[in-house]
Parts: C-alpha cells; sequence; structure tokens
C-alpha cells in the first residue's frame, strides 16, 4: 500500500494545499527526503504566486493530481547541504523555480536546456526519481539536487527576487533565444501581469523600445512612468492597434486566457516574431495568410534551462531588477489567487512564508 505524503519521506514539512478542482487551499502536513549527498536543503522565506499556480490548483489544464502544494518561485537560506555538494554551503541565499530534475543526459541536457528534457521533473505536482510526488514551495522547507539551484547575489531582495524563477526567466529566455534582445529594437508585450512586467523591465534593460499591449487603458500612466514602458496600447481602440501596425519586431504574449492573434500578428514587421509564453487551456485561432505576407513567425517557450536561470539572475542583480509584488500572508492565499484571477495585482503576489506559515 503507497504511505501517505506525511510519512513517505523522513523530513516533516508543512505546507498549504489543494486537494480538489475548487483550487481551495489549506494547511496539509507532508515530508521530504533528507538531505542526499548532491541535494541541498533550504528554509522556505518567499515564494511567488504564478498564474501557472491557479491553472494548476484547479486543474485547468486537466494535469493535476490532488493533493498539490504549488509554489515554482521559491527563495530562501541554505540549512544542509550533502556531503558532494560544491556550489552551496549552509547559509546561502538559494533559489529553486519550475525544476528540481531532469534525466541530465538527453541532447537537450547537454545543451544546458534541462527545461525541454522529455522527463524534467516540475517542482511540484511531479514523480520524482523515486516515485514520490514534488511538493512546491507554499511550504516550510525545500529540498533539491544542487544541479538545480540557483544562487542569489546579495544585493537583490528576497521578496522580490522569488518571481523571477519563473516569470523573470519565462521572458528573459525568448528575448535571448528568439534575438529579441538588441538594443534598438522594438519590442512588443501582451498582457502587463507577473510575465508582462517582467518582459517589460528586462527588455528595457537590454536597451529595447518597449511598448505595452493592455486590455486595461487604466495601466497605462503606471507602465509608462514605474516600468518604463515607451508606450502603450489598448488592444481594443482598433485606431490606436493600425496606427501601430508592421512596426514591431517581436511580441512577447503573456495572456493567459483565450484572444485573439490576428491584430497582433498584424503589428510586427515583416520577419517579425509572436513569441507565446501565455497558457491558456483552449487553443488559439490562427490564420496563416498574415504570417505568410511578411514571412513572419509564431513561437513559443517554456521557462529556461539552469545556466541561462542564473544569467538572467546576475543580469538582474547588474540592473537592479526584480519584480514589483504585493507580499502577503500565507493565510491570505486563497483571497490573493482570486483576486490573481481577475488581474488584481501589481504584479506578483509573493507569500511571506518564514513570518506567516504556522504549522500549529
Ligand atoms: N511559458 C512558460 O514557461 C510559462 C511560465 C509561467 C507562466 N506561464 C503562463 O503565462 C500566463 C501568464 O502568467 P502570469 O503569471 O504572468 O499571469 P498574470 O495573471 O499575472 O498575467 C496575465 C495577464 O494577462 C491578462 N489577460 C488575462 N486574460 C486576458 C484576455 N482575455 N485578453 C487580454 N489580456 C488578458 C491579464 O490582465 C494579465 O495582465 C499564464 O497562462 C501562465 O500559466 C507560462
Ligand atoms: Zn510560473
Amino acid at each position: 500500500m503507497a504511505m501517505s505524503a506525511e510519512n513517505e519521506h523522513p523530513v516533516k514539512a508543512f505546507g498549504w494545499a489543494a486537494r480538489d478542482c475548487s483550487g481551495h487551499l489549506s494547511p496539509f502536513k507532508f515530508s521530504r527526503r533528507v538531505t542526499g549527498e548532491k541535494d541541498v536543503t533550504f528554509k522556505v522565506l518567499y515564494c511567488g504566486i504564478c498564474h501557472s499556480d491557479l491553472h494548476n490548483v484547479k486543474n485547468e489544464w486537466g494535469t493535476t493530481s490532488y493533493p498539490v502544494v504549488p509554489g515554482h518561485e521559491i527563495v530562501g537560506v541554505v540549512t544542509e547541504v550533502g556531503t558532494k555538494v560544491t556550489k552551496f554551503k549552509v547559509g546561502d541565499k538559494v533559489g529553486v523555480g519550475c525544476l528540481v530534475g531532469s534525466c541530465l543526459s538527453c541532447a537537450n541536457c547537454k545543451e544546458d536546456l534541462e527545461n525541454y528534457c522529455p522527463k524534467m521533473i516540475l517542482s511540484y505536482g511531479s514523480k520524482f526519481h523515486d516515485g514520490t510526488i514534488t511538493y512546491g514551495g507554499y511550504s516550510d522547507n525545500m529540498v533539491s539536487d544542487e544541479h538545480f539551484v540557483i544562487k542569489i547575489p546579495d544585493n537583490l531582495p528576497l521578496d522580490g527576487t522569488a518571481p523571477l524563477l519563473c516569470a523573470g526567466i519565462t521572458v528573459y529566455s525568448p528575448l535571448k533565444y528568439y534575438g529579441l534582445d538588441k538594443a534598438g529594437m522594438h519590442l512588443g508585450v501582451v498582457g502587463l501581469g507577473g510575465l508582462g512586467h517582467m518582459a517589460v523591465k528586462f527588455a528595457k534593460a537590454m536597451g529595447l523600445k518597449v511598448t505595452v499591449i493592455s486590455t486595461s487603458p487604466n495601466k497605462k500612466k503606471e507602465a509608462m512612468d514605474r516600468l518604463g514602458a515607451d508606450g502603450f496600447l489598448i488592444s481594443r481602440n482598433t485606431e490606436e492597434m493600425q496606427l501601430a501596425m508592421g512596426t514591431m519586431d517581436g511580441i512577447i504574449d503573456t495572456v493567459s486566457a483565450v484572444h485573439a492573434l490576428l491584430p497582433l500578428i498584424g503589428l510586427l514587421k515583416s520577419h517579425g516574431k509572436l513569441v507565446l509564453v501565455g497558457a491558456p487551456e483552449k487553443p488559439l485561432e490562427l490564420l496563416s495568410a498574415p504570417l505568410l505576407m511578411g514571412r513572419k513567425i509564431v513561437g513559443g517557450s517554456l521557462i529556461g534551462g539552469i545556466k541561462e536561470t542564473q544569467e538572467m539572475i546576475d543580469f538582474a542583480a547588474k540592473h537592479d531588477i526584480v519584480a514589483d509584488i504585493e507580499l502577503i500572508p500565507m493565510d491570505y492565499v486563497n483571497t490573493a489567487m482570486e483576486r490573481l484571477s481577475k488581474a488584481d495585482v501589481k504584479y506578483r503576489f509573493v507569500i511571506d512564508i518564514a513570518n506567516s506559515l504556522k504549522s500549529s
């Protein structure tokens, strides 16, 4: 008979889990493995709330197995390292993003693209090598093979850094891969949420001209004054959209729900690239003719490999980039999820785990 989540490993852990597709989260006792030779164990201090956590707790992608402890924007302080760990020591500030495992031997892994390994193991809701289910960062401690642990530079505040582990790398990686990182290029960012606001910050630091494309006119002032965007288009305003046709080298589309791609493709110059990083649960409609005319590309991108995630964090440290966050206590998480579903957050909720997660 399978052991309970509370007893299958020796190390006690405590977090919040969703038990069914209502997505409601509540306290949950479980366990983690002891620190293995190559493992880093750390006390979780902060964990960001990604829209993927919301998709997951509500089983919107049809892949969730319950109970699920979400959280893949995890930062904390190392409490124990295994005997063969070389990169970390007790007291180091570290982070874990979406990945805690991969095969480390396939063609993708050999190219530092663990995020495209067919056997990648996600930080929560995946089957680990030993057959147990992984649990994420809405919890008091975390253990991971050092390969998947990121060093957090000293000058970065840990709470605002947590969202870089998913939101940050998810937009940084396609800017690099699709060559949308050259100073002077014009980038569109669709959806000004957790991912979108990070895209604006990274693209501005790379020297791009950035235009936010949004359904919410009330985000305009802040996008331009606070985040440094150069332009703002209301996607429903056909006149504004018409004027911007054919002006963009690339677009990062972070929208979490089904939406029209055609107007976005129209904004691209010839050879422009529309990169989808949002993951709506239903298909998007794509007409080929607007792509053919102008040899345009629609692509996708999933988080980033570990080496690139470290590169992104170091770039963020150099350019003083962190997420704009609303820090919340653990017991606010259900309200936060509700607000996230209504796009009512500027721009990422981060849970103050160490100060608010109480096991009694
Ligand atoms: N590709 C990846 O590796 C990856 C990584 C993390 C998250 N994601 C996915 O990216 C998406 C965004 O994540 P997030 O955490 O930034 O979410 P978020 O909720 O913070 O932001 C989503 C944005 O989309 C906007 N939006 C929602 N519905 C819209 C609609 N119908 N039309 C136009 N705009 C709309 C919202 O106003 C919001 O600004 C989610 O689907 C998430 O699962 C993908
Ligand atoms: Zn995420």
